[in-house]
């Protein structure tokens, strides 16, 4: 569902970020919501926290309660968010969720590898955590049906790649569109695409002889790294830099720009120009876009 396109005091000619379709419904949906469903467990894994099923049981419950709304009728955003790893990234989106920066809530972690950092995090702040894709060393894994309800059941409205080293499918991108988002570690279209993960990215960046560096924050589409550029900070590439240093210095920057751009969402400050690139309408001055 595309908006007529609007001219903004700039000059800039865009259209706001058209509300999809599935997530109209699913507010048209939170709007009707009325009576308190009985709350169903979202499948978690099978966690040494025996009380996992009820921190599912319980947020379940609460989203069974309806809407939270953050500020004066400012309808808080429904967050779920991917890692595979450490999750510094995810920590840094919630905790600028819980301080007011986001205008959202972290209602899901899914991960491929259900002993990482980040879903020790989300364990230990009652966040459910869903398990995908099944894998040998995953069995407990979901499949894409069973993670499509899950989100559906939790009212995700947006979903946040931060570290996740998984292709997400093609039904998941359909599902959600103009809707996720990844950080990658590099300036985009460079050092991007299958393979370029983690250190790796760092090793190729400095054995390119390049410069500068720094994160991207992109939407997703069906292949890794394609999606369009929502935005970037650059950082130096200095001389004797080891793959390790680089990825810290890089790493820093992309807790503020992913948050930023994570506000941006939350905010509805997303809006697409004529030529299909998202630019981010600043908080402070409407007539600015970055
Ligand atoms: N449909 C999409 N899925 C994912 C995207 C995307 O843009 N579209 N981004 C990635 C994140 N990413 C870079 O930002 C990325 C992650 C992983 C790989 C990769 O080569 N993975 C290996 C497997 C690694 C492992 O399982 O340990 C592979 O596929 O062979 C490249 C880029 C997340 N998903
Ligand atoms: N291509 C994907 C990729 O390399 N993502 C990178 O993985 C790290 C995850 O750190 P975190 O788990 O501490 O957020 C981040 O540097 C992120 O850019």
């Amino acid at each position: 569902m595309e908006a007529a396109v609007a001219s903004t005091g700039s000059g800039l000619r865009c259209s706001p970020n058209p509300m999809p379709k599935q997530q109209h419904e699913r507010r048209s949906a939170r709007v009707g919501f009325v009576s308190q469903p009985r709350p169903r467990a979202v499948r978690c894994e099978r966690s040494p926290h025996p009380d996992a099923r009820a921190y599912a049981a319980v947020a379940v419950g609460v989203v069974a309660k309806g809407r939270e709304v953050g500020g004066v009728g400012v309808e808080r955003r429904r967050l779920a968010v991917f890692v595979s790893g450490g999750g510094s990234n995810f920590r840094a989106i919630h905790d600028a969720a819980l301080g007011g920066e986001v205008n959202g809530d972290v209602v899901a972690l899914v991960t491929d590898k259900p002993g990482c950092g980040g879903a020790e995090h989300a364990r230990g702040n009652g966040i459910p955590v869903v398990v995908f894709p099944k894998s040998k060393s995953a069995p407990e894994g979901v499949s894409i049906d069973e993670l499509l309800n899950a989100l559906r059941e939790l009212r995700v409205d947006f979903i946040l790649l931060a570290g996740y080293l998984k292709l997400i499918p093609v039904e998941l991108v359909q599902e959600y569109p103009k809707s996720i988002l990844n950080i990658h570690p590099s300036l985009l279209p460079a050092f991007g695409g299958k393979g370029y993960y983690g250190l790796k990215v760092h090793k190729a960046v400095i054995a390119s002889g390049a410069r500068y560096s720094g994160p991207t924050v992109h939407f997703v589409d069906e292949h890794y790294d394609t999606g369009r550029t929502l935005a970037q900070r650059v950082v130096p590439v200095l001389a004797n830099d080891t793959p390790e240093q680089l990825a810290a210095r890089v790493l820093h920057e992309e807790h503020q720009v992913y948050v930023e751009a994570v506000a941006a969402l939350c905010d509805d400050r997303i809006v697409w120009r004529e030529d299909g690139v998202p630019l981010i309408r600043s908080h402070t001055n409407p007539d600015e876009y970055t």
